[in-house]
């Protein structure tokens, strides 16, 4: 099928994590993930709770939709999930991005290949920690790196930390691709909280916990601490 299964589409608002954050972007999330983490912040993606609302849309209607919100105000859309890496069908969407002359970021896991993502214009591989009750498969991830190493494609490793086995897990994936730029990024453990000053304070803890860890380690040098941006702002509500 060339359909695209779209269950949100939002902006212009900043891209709230990694490689390109504080960058004005659109969103298209995609539904449907093959992880299941412990601690997603966008469960609804892949647990069944929004599959009523999962519109099954061609590159042409996702555009449709991009230009109704943000008309020319903006030049850059990052499309997120679920895990956008499980469909090809996406290929077209990325080529109608370019052909308009709009710049494509891309969240994935790093679970799966896709031949389109050597088209993306900033790709986030995020693998994920014990935490999440994941297991990643190395040797997948081995060979998505090396690709996207050979083709000069930019990209950047982002692994979510919530406790020291996380940290050390993430050790161990900045060890095994040490020429990748690296982002550690703060685990929110409570995504359903709609208190935001409570969880702004929560955050900013543990923020400040994973910074003192990064500081003192020699094992840590070329690595950039990031928390969630969005989450500051907006807190846990959905579509910013
Ligand atoms: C919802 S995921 C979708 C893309 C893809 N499935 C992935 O995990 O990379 C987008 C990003 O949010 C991060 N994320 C998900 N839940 C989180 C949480 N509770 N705290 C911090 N980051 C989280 C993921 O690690 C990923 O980098
Ligand atoms: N503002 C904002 N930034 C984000 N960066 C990654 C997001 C995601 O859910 O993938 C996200 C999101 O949902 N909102
Ligand atoms: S891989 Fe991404 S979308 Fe899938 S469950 Fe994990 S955090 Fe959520
Ligand atoms: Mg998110």
């Amino acid at each position: 099928m060339n359909k695209i299964p779209v269950l949100e589409i939002f902006g212009p608002t900043i891209q709230g994590e990694g490689m390109v954050i504080g960058r004005k972007t659109m969103f298209v999330r995609t539904a449907g993930c093959d992880y299941k983490c412990a601690w997603c912040d966008s469960a609804f993606t892949w647990d069944g709770s929004a599959k009523h609302e999962i519109k099954q849309m061609t590159a042409e209607d996702i555009w449709e939709q991009l230009y109704a919100l943000g008309s020319d105000r903006f030049d850059h859309v990052t499309i997120s999930g679920g895990n956008p890496a499980l469909l090809a069908s996406l290929a077209s969407f990325i080529s109608l991005c370019k052909e308009k002359n709009i710049q494509v970021a891309l969240e994935t896991q790093g679970s799966k290949w896709q031949d389109w993502f050597d088209e993306i214009d900033d790709l986030t591989i995020s693998p994920k920690p014990p935490s999440s009750r994941m297991e990643t498969n190395f040797s997948i991830l081995d060979e998505i790196v090396a690709k996207l190493q050979a083709n000069h494609t930019n990209f950047s490793l982002k692994v979510v930390v919530f406790d020291d086995k996380d940290l050390e897990y993430a050790q161990k994936v900045y060890a095994r691709y040490s020429n990748a730029p690296f982002f550690l990024q703060v685990g929110n453990d409570d995504t359903t909280n709609g208190n935001n000053d409570e969880l702004v304070t929560k955050l900013l803890t543990k923020y400040e916990w994973l910074i003192d860890q990064v500081m003192e380690s020699n094992e840590w040098t070329n690595v950039r601490v990031l928390p969630q941006l969005h989450a500051y702002v907006w807190g846990n509500k959905r579509g910013v």
